[in-house]
């Protein structure tokens, strides 16, 4: 069987690579870094370590690459013999590399009668569905058809902390034991991918919103917060009672809208939070704060793990939520001069002002309880 990937970087090669040959697929790695592609293909193989106190090892044997901004062609034709496609690039990203997968799942067309399924692993709701409307602009009427007859964009939601890493040999990987891939069945097409580790289900929204809503935004907080506070590591940070505690609150607000929206149990919620901080504060990884914060811009989106559940939260209890606005005031004021996003909307706070920059950003009307409790929590912070 045979698997294509985009995005060779840490959860391409430390999640979606490591469950895809332990299914018996060989990946093929589609990336733009071709100094990754050319260790992929030199060496044939790389480590997956699991980041505690035995660190287990998994050699993942089955793999080529293809610098795609090199060969498409190679690509194209990798598609055309796919089993599954899968995607973990980044949600930026994916409208960049819809163009290449069009071409290649044009040309499956001609000559492969199967069904395939193109899974984008991006930490968003909707992601497989954002990629396949970026590949539909690219096509006629008829081709459109023919797409919905034969490719499946099931949306999925994965979880594993992979952090940034410098390790001796280049391509391997230390990750978290912990792991999930829900993928949503009812958009696959044909047979459902046999891949250990993925959990099919019929509704995939609670999955997701659970995961970003709770894992994501709990991170996110931490991230902001600790960087405010002067903390390099998730790690350092969550030892930290000063963002300990906005962590924890921030997910009991996070949790009430879950727990509402999707009828969870509180006590079985209350354990999947738990887990969560026991995951963050894992000592056996070090995860920069940076690399969590990364991309504000995206991260203050009205769907993303800040805005929506906040915004939830104000419908439904009808008041701000204070944890979750000390944390988007956090990371209004993240002005990390490495992170594109972080430059970007620091130099839109300058021309608008946070409320300005909030309502841009976050599609935030400015009389929203939220904004205000928001803006109060960025003066708070600047006195
Ligand atoms: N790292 C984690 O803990 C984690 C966990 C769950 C989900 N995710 C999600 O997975 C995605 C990737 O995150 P990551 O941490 O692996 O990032 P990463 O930066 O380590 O990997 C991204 C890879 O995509 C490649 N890439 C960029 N543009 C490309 C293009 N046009 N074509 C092909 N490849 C391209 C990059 O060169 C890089 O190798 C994100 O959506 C992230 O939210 C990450
Ligand atoms: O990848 P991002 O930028 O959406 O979020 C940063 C981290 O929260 C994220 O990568 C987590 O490590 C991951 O989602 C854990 O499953």
């Amino acid at each position: 069987m045979r698997a294509v990937h985009f995005g060779a970087g840490n959860i391409g090669r430390g999640f979606i690579g490591a469950l895809l040959d332990q299914s018996g697929y060989h990946t093929t790695f589609v990336d733009v870094n071709k100094t990754i592609i050319d260790e992929i293909n030199e060496k044939i193989n790389y480590r997956v370590i699991l980041a505690d106190e035995n660190k287990q090892e998994q050699i993942v044997k089955n793999i080529s690459g293809i610098v795609s901004s090199d060969d498409p062609e190679k690509v194209i034709e990798a598609i055309v013999e796919a089993d599954i496609i899968s995607t973990a690039v980044g949600p930026h990203i994916l409208p960049f590399i819809a163009e290449l997968l069009t071409n290649g799942l044009r040309r499956r067309l001609i000559s492969n009668a199967e069904p395939v399924n193109i899974i984008a692993c991006e930490n968003m709701i909707g992601g497989s569905t954002l990629l396949k409307e970026k590949i539909f602009d690219h096509l006629n009427e008829d081709e459109k058809v023919l797409f919905e007859q034969s490719f499946g964009f099931p949306d999925s939601a994965v979880d594993r902390i992979v952090p940034n890493q410098t390790n001796e040999e280049l391509l391997t990987v230390s990750v978290e034991p912990y792991y999930e891939w829900v993928v949503d069945a009812s958009k696959i097409k044909g047979e459902k991918p046999e891949i250990t580790g993925i959990t099919y289900v019929d509704d995939l929204l609670p999955y997701i919103e659970r995961k970003l809503f709770t894992v994501n935004t709990g991170h996110a907080v931490a991230a902001y917060t600790g960087y405010h506070f002067g903390y390099p590591t998730i790690q350092a940070a969550m030892e930290a009672n000063e963002v300990k505690e906005i962590v924890r609150n921030a997910l009991s607000e996070t949790g009430d809208v879950l727990i509402k929206l999707y009828g969870f149990d509180k006590s079985i919620h209350q354990n999947y939070i738990d887990k969560i901080l026991t995951r963050f504060l894992n000592p056996y990884i070090s995860d920069e704060v940076t690399r969590v914060a990364r991309g504000p811009l995206r991260k203050l989106g009205a769907k993303d793990r800040f805005i929506r559940p906040a915004s939830l939260y104000t419908e439904q209890f009808s008041k701000a939520p204070e944890n979750l606005s000390k944390a988007i005031a956090a990371a209004l004021v993240f002005d990390y001069d490495q992170d594109e996003e972080a430059v970007k909307l620091q130099t839109l706070i300058k021309e608008k002002g946070y409320e300005g920059a909030l309502k841009e950003v976050s599609e935030l009307d400015s009389t929203h309880p939220l904004t205000k409790q928001v803006l109060q929590e960025v003066e708070k912070i600047q006195a």
